[in-house]
């Protein structure tokens, strides 16, 4: 049976002086998608990912599991659609703060039945964030240096590994997540997400992953989307290929 995770109707956002970024914007993530958007530069990508984390003004609907962000309180709701920028070098401090800061952060703590029985996880948090950043090539030195020394790529999968290292997210929103990495730390994060949404003990149920390469998408995604002013269009998936 199909799990809807995500809904948004008739969604409209607009630019600060008034003229629409995009409208008529409709679709849903079921449990288990990988969702790829694509777009011209400019045609609003970036900006749907932060409407649907709740941190751009919008008009229309959306629905985490049937309801508004608002019932579940933002901070709650931004955890569980969470939002994982295409680069963090605007963050004060080093990698290592901003994690120990999330770690107590009160909507973090609030936790998901299946977090609950963890009891000791903001220790687990850092130790398990730190090893996943580890495998994608990622020194535990560079926890400690400033975000602003980190290269690009650094950066990426740093907080790639803070985001999936929270495990209170449902629905993860990639901008673009590997567009600073070579191809083999990218294979790398790919299958580790795409193992992620299969597995059947992770919070973690779906990705909506905006990318600008064709072959990526493929190769991470089951459902294609295309965003442009006048909305998104579902694309058929290829099944000669
Ligand atoms: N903070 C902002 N203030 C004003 N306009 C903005 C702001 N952020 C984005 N825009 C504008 O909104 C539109 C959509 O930008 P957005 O970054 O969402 O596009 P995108 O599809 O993600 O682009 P790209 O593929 O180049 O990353 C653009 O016209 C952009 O100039």
């Amino acid at each position: 049976m199909t799990e809807t995770v995500l809904e948004v109707n008739d969604l409209q956002c607009s630019r600060a002086k008034g003229d629409p970024v995009f409208s008529h914007v409709n679709f849903k993530v079921n449990a288990g998608d990988i969702v790829v958007v694509q777009g011209r530069s400019g045609s609003g990508k970036s900006t749907l990912l932060k409407c649907l984390s709740h941190m751009n003004i919008y008009s229309g609907e959306i629905l985490y599991r049937g309801k508004t962000p608002k019932s579940y309180g933002i901070p709650h709701y931004r955890t569980r659609v969470l939002y994982v920028p295409q680069r963090a070098s605007l963050l004060p401090g080093t990698p290592r703060d901003f994690m120990e800061a999330i770690s107590n952060f009160g909507s973090y703590n609030k936790k998901s039945s299946a977090e609950r029985s963890q009891s000791a996880r903001p220790r687990g948090l850092s130790h398990e964030t730190i090893e996943l950043a580890e495998e994608w090539g990622i020194d535990e030195e560079l926890w400690d240096r400033s975000w602003s020394n980190l290269s690009g790529g650094e950066m990426q999968r740093i907080a790639l590994a803070i985001a999936v290292g929270m495990k209170s997210a449902e629905v993860m929103l990639l901008d673009e997540p590997t567009s600073a990495l070579d191809p083999d730390s990218s294979a790398s994060v790919e299958n580790y997400l795409r193992s992620q949404i299969k597995a059947s003990d992770s919070n973690l149920k779906a990705l909506v992953w905006v990318t600008h390469s064709e072959e990526q998408g493929r190769r991470v995604g089951n459902r294609f989307m295309q965003l442009s002013a006048g909305g998104i269009q579902e694309e058929s998936v290829d099944s000669g290929v």
